[in-house]
């Protein structure tokens, strides 16, 4: 088998789907994106696809290998997030040819469903409680949102207090009926880290999400020498030699690859048993679209370490369009009482509505995040 075409469809509301095709008709999809860079990652997919046309394959591990190191400049996040896309395609014809799904390829279950969390989004308490309520009623008990605003490298008590307000009523709301992870976001420089984590201690919540900025993660360490919060971090990490170092380095808990942005399911498998080793949880990011959720979620069923999946089911992102409108058997990825269950069909598990596809990439706009200025005008980190 020769794969014959690399197709890729930027979408609504900012994700991008990439077809691959081979010469036997067996077809094959990935999402390779960075949020934002949708038009750089795409010029990368099809510079990199002169290493995959005419190409079998099966020989994932050496696409992968050839992509990676055979451009002399690595990593990064435009690189891994192409290679992240093509190496998903590539285990979905896998599947396909062979008959099985992704987890199976990977030497079977190690669990029978795995916990989905949502995102609550909004900044005001009152919003937040409302939208926990909403999403308790259909099954959630995990959740996570972002910890603050903009926030200066330092920044007032009064700031400071306003986020822990926001913590203090989810509690007093639900008790620990709930659980909840805070996504600093990397708004957070590391002086202000240390005191916002310090007035959140007695809210416990579930982890701290980007304490600092993935290039500030020598701070790791020194923040979870000061706390009991778990560490979280990862999706701005994109190799094993960027988790490597963070895990070397200690202080995180819980490891945060992104399937779309780190190289793929062949990269995050071997960043799932490098977590491992070190006792630390795996719980993949993904605010993206359904062939990067199914692409954790094949991971995280073989991966003893796997905890909680992220899903951008009615995320703040998913301005024109859902995270299943593209899917054709949106029924065999319900969430039932927060939990997904592992596929059982072969490859990804994803039956893309192609036409759809086609048809909405016509209209996709180049979707960019806000630019947040601090009071004094200086950029701030969103
Ligand atoms: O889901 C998360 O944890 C995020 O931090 C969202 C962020 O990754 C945006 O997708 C960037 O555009
Ligand atoms: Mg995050």
């Amino acid at each position: 088998m020769k794969i014959t075409k690399l197709t890729t469809y930027r979408l609504p509301p900012r994700w991008m789907f990439l077809k691959v095709e081979t010469d036997e008709g067996v077809t094959g999809w990935g999402e390779p994106v960075i949020e934002g860079r949708a038009r750089s990652v795409e010029a990368a997919v099809h510079e990199l696809s002169e290493y995959v046309v005419g190409k079998d394959p099966a020989r994932i591990n050496d696409i992968w290998q050839v992509l990676y190191r055979a451009g002399f400049y690595r990593g990064g996040p435009i690189l891994m997030s192409a290679i992240a896309g093509i190496d998903q395609a590539l285990w979905d014809i896998k599947g396909k040819v062979l008959g099985a799904p992704v987890h199976e390829l990977l030497g079977g279950l190690v669990r029978d469903r795995v916990k989905a969390y949502s995102w609550v989004g909004g900044d005001r308490p009152a919003d937040v409680i409302a939208g926990i309520r909403k999403l308790q009623a259909i099954g959630f008990d995990t959740f996570k949102l972002n910890g603050c605003e903009e926030l200066g490298i330092i920044d007032s008590s009064v700031k400071i207090d306003a986020a822990v307000a926001v913590v203090a009523e989810i509690r007093a709301a639900f008790g620990n009926s709930i659980e909840f992870g805070l996504d600093f976001h990397g708004r957070v420089a590391a002086p202000m880290a240390r005191v916002l984590i310090h007035e959140l201690e007695p809210f416990r919540p579930l982890f701290i999400e980007e304490p600092v900025l993935a290039e500030q993660a020598e701070y790791y360490p020194r923040l979870a020498a000061q706390t009991h919060i778990p560490i979280a971090a990862g999706e701005r990490m994109f190799s094993r030699f960027d988790f490597k170092r963070v895990l070397e380095g200690g202080g995180i808990s819980i490891l945060q690859p992104d399937l779309s942005h780190a190289g793929g399911i062949s990269e995050c498998f071997r960043i799932a048993a490098m977590a491992e080793a070190y006792d630390v949880a795996l719980a993949p990011h993904c605010p993206l679209g359904p062939l990067a959720l199914a692409s954790c979620l094949a991971v995280d069923f073989v991966s003893h370490n796997a905890v909680f999946q992220e899903q951008s089911m009615g995320i703040h992102y998913n301005q024109g369009a859902e995270l299943f409108d593209y899917v054709a058997n949106k029924d065999d990825f319900r969430i039932e009482g927060g939990w997904f269950h592992p596929t059982t069909r072969p490859g990804l598990g994803v039956e893309v509505d192609e036409e759809l596809v086609i048809e909405r990439s016509k209209t996709a706009l180049d979707w960019r995040n806000p630019v947040w200025r601090l009071p004094d005008g200086a950029v701030a980190e969103w």
